[in-house]
């Protein structure tokens, strides 16, 4: 096929087609419809494996828990096949992650609360939930912090820790993942700054550093990662939003290029994907603020090459493609916008 294949998640209704399957076209970066799998209620956030075979969705199902199901993938044409769902055991699982053995995922329910560790079966099924962690708390100076939302995972580098950004209660709660017990192990917790509302988490490809996108204050938080014993040390923290912004607005994506060079962030609100360089001591600097095509871009998605950028406008039901310069990191619109409703998660096959 020439061109890449990406997915796309959005909130819709269980009937409705909520995964699509697109072709970025090589030459000029027009999106083009493939399939698309209904069954599957706001799957509004999606993972892929390390060699492309299988997707893990979560679905924000309406009422009471939600649930995470996985996918086959057709290494043709990108087309799914669902192996299972399991229940999320908490409400608005918003985030998945796999651990790089590809033994566990890592689920967070925003309402719910809490954590849930699942075994991954070697047919790629997901198991029943082998543990689940409820975080307690709240947050001191937002409507959003009545209680705890953990929001995001991330494996480290290392595969030893996962660390849990919890909007409700301004943490990172870092686990030791204990693969004979099959088990998170709490380890350590780092306070962001009060009312901070930690969203996402990116590591350098270093395996350094650590980036923050805090939502609720529309910041990056920098850190210094030491692997050892799983320690933040906070170097940085930068606003997302330009200066003279006097709207509401809440960040919500972060992503850096593969060589580590830039980053960049989503402002809902703004409507901006801003644009940062990252120096030799991870520290950014920033470069601009491009709007983002449309209204609310939840998540955007950079190709493995570092050559484009697609935003999730959600509540324009759209998603605008960018070309990303390799030497200066700057945006520019291709101008292709897609119409598609209430987009949230993109991920690249290749
Ligand atoms: O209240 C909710 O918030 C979560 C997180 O949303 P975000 O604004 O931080 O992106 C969302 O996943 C959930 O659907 C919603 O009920």
């Amino acid at each position: 096929m020439s061109g890449r294949i990406i997915y796309v998640g959005a909130y819709t209704g269980e009937d409705e087609e909520g995964i699509t399957v697109f072709q970025l076209q090589n030459d000029g970066g027009k999106l083009k419809r493939l399939h698309g799998i209904a069954g599957i209620a706001n799957p509004s956030f999606l993972t892929l494996n390390a060699d492309r075979t299988r997707l893990y969705a979560v679905s924000e199902a309406p009422d009471g828990d939600g649930y995470i199901a996985s996918f086959a993938i057709n290494s043709k044409d990108g087309e799914l096949t669902l192996l299972n769902k399991q229940s999320s055991r908490g409400s608005a699982p918003c985030h998945v992650t796999l651990d790089g053995e590809e033994q566990y995922l890592v689920v967070t329910n925003y309402s719910g609360g809490n954590v849930v560790l699942y075994p991954v079966e070697v047919d790629g099924t997901v198991g029943a939930a082998a543990q689940i962690i409820a975080h307690s708390g709240q947050g001191p100076r937002h409507d959003r912090q009545e209680k705890a939302h953990p929001h995001s995972s991330i494996m480290s580098p290392d595969n030893e820790y996962v660390i849990v950004a919890d909007l409700g209660i301004d943490k990172l709660v870092h686990y030791r993942l204990d693969r004979k017990a099959g088990k998170l192990i709490f380890h350590r917790e780092t306070e962001v700054l009060p009312g901070a509302g930690p969203r996402h988490l990116v590591y350098h490809p270093n395996g350094e550093l650590l980036y923050a996108l805090n939502e609720l204050n529309s910041t990056i938080a920098v850190y210094n990662y030491a692997a050892a014993d799983s320690t933040l040390e906070s170097i940085q923290t930068i606003a997302a939003l330009p200066e003279s912004f006097q709207g509401t607005n809440t960040s919500a994506d972060i992503h850096l290029t593969s060589c580590g060079r830039f980053l960049y962030a989503s402002n809902r609100g703004h409507d901006s994907i801003a644009v940062f360089r990252v120096d030799a001591a991870g520290l950014l600097a920033l470069i601009e603020h491009v709007p983002s095509g449309g209204r609310t871009p939840r998540n955007f998605a950079l190709a493995a090459d570092d050559q484009f950028l697609l935003a999730a406008n959600q509540d324009s039901h759209s998603i605008a493609v960018y070309s990303v310069h390799s030497e200066t990191g700057q945006l520019v619109d291709l101008e292709h916008n897609l119409n598609i409703e209430a987009p949230v998660c993109i991920r690249f096959l290749l």
